[in-house]
């Protein structure tokens, strides 16, 4: 397996080009089932997950063709056709790979009328039921079985005839794959207490695109009014929010200056304001966002909960930037109840933090030291990577794999900005 080797000290400069959304491509690449005609994204990470969801979409039977892409490019465009679905079955083998694969069930279920997918179970992070996902499902008119590990969801014949759906607690992936099974309905379709993170909005443009009507774009109740089919459309996947995130953290814990090319501040405020209050200055640039740190880092109290407020993708992150700030933080992780497997590492790198439940107390300290580590998770692996640019000596992360889910080739674009990174490939 890859590791990547870290010599820290390096202060970060330059401009860093920040990829499309990991997690707004996830969920518009299964859109693509809704039509028979070619849907085509720009600007497609090159991902891991991106990969496994391409493979996932051609076991159903959509062709998917990558267009011009030359291999020192970032991004991709990818045109995706659903002439004919052939199987509306997700196997167990890739939805525990890749938990988003779950996203196939609403558009299967509007399409083909039906759909069988694996239950995904839990990951590192927590314990992630779907619960959500199936009963904004069966209100909206759907019958749902669970077997043998699978979930079976099936429409009565003529579709789904829509209905009203209210969210005890926020989900990103539950209002998305709700979204996606109600844009062909043969009624309207309402959600309450709906996501309103920026890659929802990315969903609504897509779909609106390919021809579906629905109102409350960005906001917490939205309505679709059901089509009776949805047409081709070509469309840009927004920038990674938590990549541009995690980079800024990058130039802030080297004590650096980073232009992150393409990053959307509109989409980033509480990211942006944690980051001022730490002393680190933002500025918006006609092309995107320059983070530059020069004095020390103050310490935060920060809290994760859905958009518009501080994102659980960002908390590890943050938790390796205030390992150095000049007294103690206070996180709280408010989304996922075991979000917190990089703490251990951090530690062996000589950071000091206490977890009790589901708040962490950073006491910053004088230096990281660098160390051989390991994650369980992506957002983990990245925490590692900030505290090992920022370490003295060398450090070492191994499950590499995880980083290339949603990091669109890192160690490029760290030493493109001066750090001393590199991968160690085993072949
Ligand atoms: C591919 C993708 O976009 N992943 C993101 C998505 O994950 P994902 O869509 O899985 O996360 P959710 O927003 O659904 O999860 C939020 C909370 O709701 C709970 N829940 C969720 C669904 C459900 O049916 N029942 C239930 O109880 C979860 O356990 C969690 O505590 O949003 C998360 C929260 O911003 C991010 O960390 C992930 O990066
Ligand atoms: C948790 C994440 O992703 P996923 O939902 O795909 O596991 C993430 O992007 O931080």
């Amino acid at each position: 397996m890859d590791q990547i080797h870290i010599r820290g000290g390096a202060r970060l400069q330059g401009r860093l080009p920040i990829s499309g959304a990991k997690n707004a491509a996830l969920t518009l690449l299964p859109c693509a089932l809704l039509t028979d005609e070619p849907v085509t994204l720009r600007n497609l990470p090159r991902l891991a997950d991106v990969d496994s969801f391409g493979h996932l979409l051609n076991q159903l039977g959509v062709s998917t063709m990558i267009e011009g892409a030359r291999p020192e490019d970032f991004g991709r465009v990818m045109t995706l056709r659903a002439g004919r679905v052939t199987s509306t079955e997700a196997p167990y083998d890739i939805v525990r790979k890749m938990r988003a694969s779950i996203l196939v069930l609403g558009p299967l279920l509007a399409r083909a009328g039906e759909a069988t997918v694996s239950l995904p179970g839990g990951c590192a992070i927590g314990n992630r039921p779907i619960d959500l996902h199936l009963k904004a499902l069966e209100a909206f008119g759907a019958t749902i079985e669970i077997a043998a590990g699978y979930v079976r969801a099936s429409a009565p014949d003529g579709g789904l005839p829509g209905g009203t759906f209210s969210f005890p607690v926020v989900s990103v992936g539950a209002t998305e794959n709700a979204l996606m099974a109600a844009v062909l309905a043969n009624g309207s379709c309402t959600l309450e207490n709906a996501a309103r993170e920026p890659e929802i909005v990315d969903l609504c443009k897509l779909l609106t695109a390919m021809g579906a009507e629905i109102e409350g774009i960005g906001g917490g109740t939205l309505t679709v009014h059901g089509k009776k089919r949805l047409h081709g459309a070509t469309y840009s996947v927004m920038p990674d929010r938590i990549e541009a995130g995690s980079y800024a953290c990058a130039a802030a814990i080297t004590g650096g200056s980073l232009d992150l090319i393409g990053a959307n501040p509109a989409d980033m405020q509480a990211i942006l304001a944690a980051l001022r209050e730490a002393g680190v200055h933002v500025e918006a640039l006609r092309d995107g966002i320059r983070i530059a740190a020069d004095g020390p880092l103050r310490p935060l109290t920060l809290s994760t909960a859905p958009f518009p407020a501080f994102p659980t993708d960002m908390q590890a992150q943050f938790m390796a930037m205030l390992t150095l700030a000049q007294g103690a933080s206070v996180l709280t992780e408010t989304i996922f109840e075991n979000r917190y497997m990089h703490v251990p590492e951090l530690a062996r790198m000589g950071a000091d933090i206490s977890v009790n439940g589901r708040t962490a107390i950073v006491r910053g300290v004088e230096r990281l030291t660098g160390a051989p580590v390991m994650a369980t998770d992506l957002r983990a692996s990245m925490s590692l990577i900030l505290a090992g640019l920022a370490a003295e000596g060398e450090t070492l992360v191994s499950r590499v794999y995880h980083l290339d889910r949603g990091y669109e080739r890192l160690e490029e674009k760290l030493s493109a900005v001066g750090a001393d990174i590199e991968r160690i490939s085993d072949g």
